[in-house]
């Protein structure tokens, strides 16, 4: 497969190239830079020294048509420019910003950006891998899911699916490093503000609650509103989400462990680990793995369901590339059967 990576200088794109290098049906990796063509990328990036020497390509329409698969790994309301003249012309196109993830409306209102064309909007399709692979092989166009919707949406779907939680007071308390916030130079990821320090930001106005609003419905059919907030912490990668909802009436703790081991049975990415303690995100570093763990509390009849993920692997890159995977008929893991880095 040829593949090419708009935004491959950022962390999502350089997370690609990490994962994509090692895949055996890739045969090569095309960079494309809106403000760096021609460039050789190791000189920007020391740690692809000898192996990406290589010059950084001009944004083509021509050159990417040539591809198998188009990867845009850009700033919300990039892609949204640039794909939609690609769409059915050849390629596979996967994006990993927030795009192509949500109804016109919505995506105003919540990321204050012109919305993508309604008949491109039509064509994509959520890619959620573990509950979409059927939408998944066919789109030409996916919207790959953000980093804190995905471990979310994948430790709170079975449950919400079988009834076995009460969703009307849903709260959702999700954390994450700073990586999350992209490559650039920004106020919450400088080092004296991030360092030391624990903070809730965008409260009630993350662009991931109509994400994570919009899964429970698609996959779950509960159209209900989320109270979810988000902490940045003074590390580089990893999420985690904490959910609390009461039991069903008449539910057990048991019943809910059953339905997640159930669900997931037969999954490479999603392993249920109901006896870490501590249980947290160093478990998944660098691999493309979402761990959940499970806990009611008898006094209240809450279940607290937590999730854990790389935000850069499952949260972006890794969960991309698993849905190429699908879409070419290949083994889900192939260039993703990379063992957790101990840190
Ligand atoms: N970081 C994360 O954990 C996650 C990020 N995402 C989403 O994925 C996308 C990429 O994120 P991330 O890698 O962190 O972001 P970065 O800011 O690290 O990188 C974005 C890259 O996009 C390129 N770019 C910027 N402007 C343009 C433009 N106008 N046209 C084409 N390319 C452009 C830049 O490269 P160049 O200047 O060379 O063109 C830049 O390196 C974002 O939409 C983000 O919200 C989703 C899930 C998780
Ligand atoms: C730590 C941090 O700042 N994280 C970012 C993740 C954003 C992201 O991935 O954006 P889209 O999914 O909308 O493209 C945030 O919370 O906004």
């Amino acid at each position: 497969m040829k593949v090419g990576i708009i935004g491959a200088s950022g962390y999502g794109g350089l997370e690609l190239i990490r994962l994509l290098h090692g895949h055996k049906e890739v045969e090569s990796i095309d960079l494309f830079s809106s403000s760096e063509e021609g460039n050789i990328f190791s000189n920007k990036y020391a740690h692809l020294m000898n192996i990406y020497d290589t010059p950084l390509h001009k944004i083509d329409s021509g050159h990417l048509a040539n591809l198998d698969v188009v990867f845009t790994s850009t700033p919300s309301g990039v892609s949204s420019k640039l794909l939609p003249s690609l769409i059915g012309k050849g390629p596979r196109l996967i994006d990993l910003s927030g795009d192509f993830r949500l109804p016109e409306r919505e995506y105003e209102k919540w990321y204050k950006k012109e919305a993508a064309p309604t008949d491109a909007l039509e064509e994509s399709v959520y890619g959620l891998s573990e509950w979409n692979r059927v939408q998944i092989k066919e789109a030409s166009l996916i919207a790959n899911p953000g980093c804190y919707p995905t471990a979310v949406l994948l430790s709170l779907l079975p449950a919400v699916n079988n009834s076995l939680i009460n969703t009307d007071n849903l709260i959702i308390d999700a954390k994450s490093g700073v990586s999350g916030a992209g490559n650039k130079p920004g106020q919450i990821t400088h080092y004296s503000v991030a360092n030391e320090n624990l903070s809730i930001y965008k409260v009630n106005q993350h662009q991931h609650i109509p994400e994570i609003e919009q899964g429970l419905e698609l996959f779950a059919r509960k159209p209900q509103p989320i109270t979810f907030s988000t902490h940045l912490v003074p590390m580089t990668r990893g999420i985690l989400a904490a959910s609390y909802a009461p039991l069903a009436d008449g539910v057990t703790e048991q019943q809910l462990i059953d339905c997640y081991k159930e669900t997931y049975k037969d999954e490479a990415f999603v392993r249920f680990n109901q006896d870490a303690s501590p249980f947290g995100t160093n478990q998944v570093y660098g691999s493309n793995y979402c761990d959940i763990q499970i806990h009611v509390d008898p006094r209240t009849n809450r279940a607290t369901i937590v999730a854990v993920i790389d935000n850069l692997v499952k949260g972006a890159a890794g969960q991309a590339i698993q849905n190429m995977n699908i879409q070419f008929d290949l083994d889900e893991s192939t260039g993703l059967s990379v063992i957790p880095l101990f840190i």
